[in-house]
């Protein structure tokens, strides 16, 4: 998210947690941007800094800058990468291949994120006859207020994530389509 009416309507829709995009992207905000959006979101909803490659050591300092609780790292992490955020919720992003280790948990992170190798590309990746972890994962790419309901029956994921699935063009989101999107994964 990067601006107050985007959060607004998250907030309002539902959503359990909103990314502010710390990587270069069409989404990508400052540190101090991203502290003065999640001053105003509600303990509730988690807040969750999304770096791609930077060292961890970095992404420590800007998630500690914008006050983020949760971070999410993609991209080429060690484990040992995932030490440098005691302080924080940690999710594991990947992309599914016969290489990914797909248990929850396994580089010490609380969440596991099954994305499509391009991150926020809005590609959707197929599920049919994948071996799908169990546990705290979360399911993304390539997913809209369509077709979130029919993955969720299909995959089981503990959580959906979402980010040009509610644009209504590249890096803008839709207040409408993020409500559209919660009332179709809720429902
Ligand atoms: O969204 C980005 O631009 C982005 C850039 C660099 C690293 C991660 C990024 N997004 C991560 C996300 O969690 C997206 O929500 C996820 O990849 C799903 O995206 P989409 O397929 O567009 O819904």
């Amino acid at each position: 998210m990067k601006t107050a009416a985007d959060v607004e309507a998250a907030v309002s829709a539902g959503a359990d947690a909103i990314g502010f995009v710390f990587a270069r992207s069409p989404r990508q905000v400052e540190p101090a941007a991203a502290r003065a959006l999640a001053e105003a979101i509600p303990d509730s909803v988690l807040t969750v800094g999304v770096f791609r490659d930077l060292p961890a050591e970095r992404a420590a300092e800007v998630a500690a800058e914008a006050g983020v609780r949760a971070v999410q790292l993609h991209g080429d992490y060690p484990r040992e990468a995932f030490a440098h955020f005691p302080d924080h919720r940690l999710i594991r992003a990947t992309a599914l291949s016969r290489d990914t280790d797909i248990k929850v948990g396994a580089f010490g992170e609380h969440m596991l994120l099954l994305d499509s190798a391009i991150p926020g590309s809005g590609e959707r990746w197929d599920l049919t006859g994948m071996d799908l972890p169990t546990g705290d994962w979360l399911l993304a790419g390539g997913l809209t207020p369509a077709n979130v309901a029919t993955a969720i029956a299909e995959a089981h994921p503990w959580g959906v994530d979402v980010s040009s699935g509610v644009e209504a063009r590249r890096g803008v989101k839709d207040p409408a389509m993020i409500r559209d999107f919660v009332a179709a994964a809720k429902g």
